[in-house]
């Protein structure tokens, strides 16, 4: 949860799986010269707009998308304070670390993303790409998610849910009440938006969050203090992350056209099965359904994974656990989703995806709100296809919060004298600025937390 999807520190009240993508923005390379191309790229750097007649209307919203468009490397206050927060807990600097920044620093440069390099016909994939240790795209088993039909009677469903989340951390729902052609749309209009040409498509290139949308090839943090690195530094993967609650645009102009609507739709819809998916999750606990007052589907990370000449050699995205409560994740056919579910020494698994059926993951919040009776599933994706592209929508839901003031610690209830608090009470930011400098991987993401008995 920073998409990132992905945490960037532009998502304040948000949840992503991915990294800080305003890093490369906030401190690109000494060595790195703003080239001609960018200062061109600059200019382009206005979203189209939705053709309104009125002379006087269309000036005010060429203004207002020129604010929404600014240039990336204008940050926010709250940007630039947890650049420094991030900054303040970095470790030192080395040689390979600003070299790994000069090199995603000129991919991004190109803004075209994973699909541009496909576009230009590449036959191999560029070092960045490569993964140090080749991923196992062929797994040695496959996993079959519980599924959980949520047409059942409601104590069996909270009975199936809290079993798997125990258990695993990842399920499957069927009958979730979001229409089929919904789900449909939303993963077709994030392939329309992708395969558009480099020209319309570049514009909207941008690390940093341009309103209420990034569309970039993110990074996530590597895990550190693993050498040498076990990841590559960049993904097999161009992704779209929306903000629904941004405060800056709030009408979401800045979701390019092609995919506004659909995605619009599709967060709406997904509204009711959150508020579903909450109350399952915390009654299986034993937790009343409304603890956590209203939950959100907030942060959306639309993945494209541009089919790879070669597939063996790359990550569709990295090992990692969502921070959030947790993520609905809906995909097309391909495949690639495998999941690892001990702790990181077992072996990865294939979780086919279930045509008419969504994923969900618990997160990293759940399992230390849940004292860890719930486990929050270790995923990543390979990439499946030299021919076919993949197309997958992660939300991610979290109760709705207000940054610093926001604390959480293990529900009391849960908390017992054979079984004491295992977390420390923490906020949401410092979960994400730990994930920003221990990487997303398990189990050290939640290892700054624990508490640990003497
Ligand atoms: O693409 C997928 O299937 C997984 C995406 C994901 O794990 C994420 O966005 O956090
Ligand atoms: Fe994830």
């Amino acid at each position: 949860m920073p998409s990132a999807a992905e945490a960037e520190p532009a998502v304040q009240n948000c949840t992503s799986s991915t990294s800080p993508a305003v890093t490369w923005a906030a401190s690109p390379s000494p060595t790195a010269k703003p080239c001609k191309r960018r200062r061109e790229d600059e200019g382009l750097l206005r979203s189209p707009r939705d053709g309104s007649t009125d002379g006087a209307q269309q000036h005010k919203r060429r203004r207002e998308d020129e604010e929404l468009t600014r240039s990336p490397l204008v940050r926010s206050s709250d940007q630039q304070c947890n650049a420094a927060r991030q900054q303040a807990m970095a470790p030192p600097r080395s040689f390979e670390d600003d070299a790994d920044e000069e090199a995603v620093f000129q991919f991004h440069m190109t803004r075209g993303g994973v699909r541009g390099l496909v576009e230009s016909g590449v036959a191999f994939v560029p070092p960045q790409f490569v993964a140090p240790v080749p991923p196992v795209t062929s797994a040695a088993g496959a996993f079959a998610a519980p599924s959980v039909d949520l047409s059942l009677p409601r104590a069996q469903a909270v009975a199936l849910v809290g079993a798997a989340a125990r258990s695993f951390g990842i399920f499957e729902v069927t009958n979730h009440g979001v229409p089929a052609g919904v789900i449909d749309a939303a993963l077709a209009a994030v392939a329309a938006f992708n395969e558009q040409p480099f020209a319309a498509r570049s514009p909207h290139y941008s690390p940093a969050p341009i309103g209420a949308t990034t569309y970039a090839t993110v990074p996530i943090p590597r895990p550190r203090g693993v050498t040498p690195a076990t990841t590559p530094l960049l993904c097999w993967r161009d992704s779209l992350i929306v903000r629904f609650d941004c405060s800056r645009d709030p009408e979401l102009r800045s979701i390019p056209l092609p995919c506004r609507d659909a995605l619009i739709q599709y967060q709406r819809s997904m509204a009711r099965l959150g508020r579903e998916l909450t109350g399952l999750l915390l009654e299986g606990l034993g937790v009343e359904a409304g603890r956590l007052g209203k939950t959100q589907g907030c942060l959306m990370q639309c993945h494209y994974h541009p089919p790879c000449p070669e597939p063996e050699r790359v990550l569709g995205s990295r090992e990692h656990a969502d921070a959030d409560l947790f993520t609905v994740l809906a995909q097309d056919g391909v495949g690639g989703l495998q999941v690892r579910l001990d702790d990181g020494d077992g072996e990865w698994m294939d979780v086919a995806p279930v045509p008419g059926a969504l994923k969900v993951n618990v997160g990293d919040l759940l399992k230390v709100l849940s004292n860890d009776e719930y486990r929050s599933v270790e995923h990543r994706v390979v990439a499946k296809s030299a021919r076919e592209p993949r197309v997958s929508i992660a939300l991610f839901f979290n109760p709705i919060m207000h940054g610093e003031s926001d604390f959480f610690s293990p529900f009391p209830e849960l908390v017992t004298a054979e079984k004491p608090a295992q977390y420390r009470t923490l906020t949401w930011l410092e979960m994400l600025a730990n994930r920003v400098e221990l990487g997303h991987a398990k189990p050290s993401s939640l290892d700054e937390f624990r508490v640990t008995s003497n």
